[in-house]
């Protein structure tokens, strides 16, 4: 069981789109430089800039970008001196429960997050299979979506919790609880959690299960592979009204719609 913290803040967060820029500070995000109706490989000095620049590849057939996510090993740092390994896995991860906030029409969705978890020498990539690029907006056929919640560490500083046994423990760099972000992540984006970023076990919405190939390094030791701190009822992601996951009268519509 993940160590309660001790202090419990109370904090709304309403979801943005993910887009590399603002996820910049925790990590990668990681989705297509090109529109989605480019079908043919064209030169890419007739693209607009982008770093890293593309070449054709696959006989002309293909456009590579290269690298575009760092994949970081930092274990050398561990206290164990255990030697790690990369580390491909598929985590399927099944639809979560929702909560009803208010009443009548201001009903709402929300998301409660209970759980922060990091892995203090690697990062780690969650890659999505089987999710269509193009979410469409409506009831019923609506593609899953994501929520990647990331909170700052809170570096050299350290936090008191109980454990599973009852005892004061405490829990260094831990999470900065007061300024946790939300984002909404679709098909056609996956997201690398920077080394040490503290997040939250994926978070799948929507009406079926996302299977996700997960790539990071591991060494074996319970503690150097991954901490974990939790918490009781007090942050919370709004998801605005019932089925439409953030999606606002007006605006954030944008969370479904925004453009690569
Ligand atoms: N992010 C997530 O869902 N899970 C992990 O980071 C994990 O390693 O368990």
């Amino acid at each position: 069981m993940a160590p309660i913290l001790t202090s419990n803040p109370t904090l709304t967060l309403v979801p943005e789109p993910l887009t590399p820029t603002n996820f910049a500070p925790y990590g990668t995000a990681i989705q297509s430089p090109l529109p989605r109706d480019l079908s043919i490989a064209v030169q890419p000095s007739s693209l607009p800039p982008h770093n890293p620049a593309p070449v054709l590849a696959n006989q002309n057939s293909a456009l590579k970008y290269s690298p575009i996510s760092p994949m970081l090993d930092t274990y050398k740092n561990g206290p164990s001196g255990q030697p790690s390994a990369t580390r491909m896995t598929m985590f399927c991860c099944f639809p979560r429960k929702l909560r009803t906030i208010g009443s009548g029409t201001s009903e709402k969705e929300a998301f409660d997050v209970r759980i922060l978890e990091r892995h203090p020498y690697t990062n780690q990539t969650f890659i999505p299979t089987d999710l269509s690029s193009h979410s469409k907006v409506g009831n019923g056929d609506e593609e899953p979506i994501f929520l990647v919640v990331v909170a700052p560490t809170l570096e050299g500083e350290t936090a008191t919790a109980k454990n599973e046994a009852g005892e004061t423990i405490t829990i260094r760099d831990p999470p900065d609880l007061r300024n946790v972000k939300a984002f909404i992540a679709r098909g056609g984006q996956s997201v690398t959690y920077g080394v040490g970023t503290w997040h939250a076990p994926m978070v799948v919405l929507g009406p079926r299960r996302v299977d996700f190939v997960v790539v990071q390094h591991i060494n074996g030791v319970d503690d150097e592979d991954c901490q974990e701190a939790a918490f009781g009822e007090g942050v919370v992601v709004d998801l605005g009204r019932r089925g439409q996951y953030g999606r606002k009268e007006q605006g954030s519509a944008k969370l479904w719609t925004a453009k690569l």
